[in-house]
């Protein structure tokens, strides 16, 4: 069985963070590791406060894994502030790890700042070279790049100035978009486009954690990067086709094995 590692923050209310990427792996069939970086007080309306773990215990955390198990692939999600990911890319670069997903997490949808301010800049100094793939949604590539970001013409500006920052791949998410939720694959070439049909929803908690931890499950199984991206991309449209209320908030998308393997996607 494929195992699974995800470096990032646990959501108390279970609809993004660590505790989406562990269904979503899940979901997907393998085997789901985390190390956490940091405890939110969240539900489906707001996060209300953040306790982060130190860097003594995220460095041994994540060597604890890497000297026991072979990893086949790693997301980073939600990374705090400049010391945890600092200790999170020096640890790392002691082995060699086959594939990283980086989402860029900065701020949630009810507006929190997941990312401190000053932290922008470690992130993209420290952990977007080590990328496999970079994985911002629009805001996101907005504070990245500097950049106003409003058309598929700006996605693809934004996706070229993160590629020259290092990581190997860079996909632009769509999901900020007006109509269509489209979004841009680059590889210092070509650009990719995975197109769907935005979904009339209120309930997308978690929907930039499971897109990328589908992603990180697709290249541990050996896809490409262009095949791992279809995949997820049709995992995450219909795990929000099938997003549910649990609370007076944003509800989260849907993770259920029968429903993907239905649709082909396992
Ligand atoms: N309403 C929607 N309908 C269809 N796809 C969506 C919708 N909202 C987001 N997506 C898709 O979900 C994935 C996550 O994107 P996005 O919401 O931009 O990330 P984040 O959660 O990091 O803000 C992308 O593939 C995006 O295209
Ligand atoms: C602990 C934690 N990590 C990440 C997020 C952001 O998740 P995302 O998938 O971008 O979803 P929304 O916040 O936009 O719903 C989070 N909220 N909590």
């Amino acid at each position: 069985m494929k195992k699974l590692l995800t470096i990032a923050g646990s959501d108390s209310c279970g609809g993004a963070g660590i505790q989406a990427d562990l269904k979503t792996f899940s979901a997907h069939g393998v085997f789901g590791m985390s190390v956490i970086t940091a405890v939110t007080v969240q539900n489906t309306q707001g996060v209300f406060g953040v306790q982060d773990i130190s860097p003594d215990i995220i460095q041994r955390q994540i060597e604890v894994i890497f000297d026991d198990i072979s990893v086949d692939a790693v997301k980073i999600g939600m990374v705090s502030k400049t010391e945890t990911i600092k200790t999170i890319a020096e640890t790392l670069s002691k082995y060699s790890i086959q594939n990283l997903v980086v989402d860029p997490v900065m701020v949630s949808k009810s507006g929190f700042h997941l990312l401190q301010l000053e932290a922008k800049e470690a992130l993209i100094t420290h952990l977007l070279p080590m990328a496999t793939v970079v994985t911002p949604n629009l805001p996101e590539a907005e504070v990245i790049t500097g950049l106003e970001i409003n058309t598929l013409e700006d996605m693809k500006k934004a996706a070229h100035i993160i590629y020259k920052m290092g990581p190997k791949y860079v996909l632009v998410k769509g999901g900020h978009l007006e109509d269509e939720a489209v979004d841009i694959l680059y590889d210092g070439t070509v650009f990719t486009y995975y197109n769907s049909p935005r979904i009339d929803t209120k309930n997308t908690h978690g929907t930039g954690c499971t897109l990328s931890s589908a992603i990180a499950s697709n290249l541990g199984k050996g896809l490409s990067i262009v095949e791992a991206i279809e995949k997820a991309k049709n995992y995450i449209t219909i795990a929000i086709e099938n997003s549910f209320s649990i609370g007076k908030g944003v509800g989260p998308t849907h993770h259920f094995y029968e429903l993907y393997k239905k649709a082909g996607l396992l």
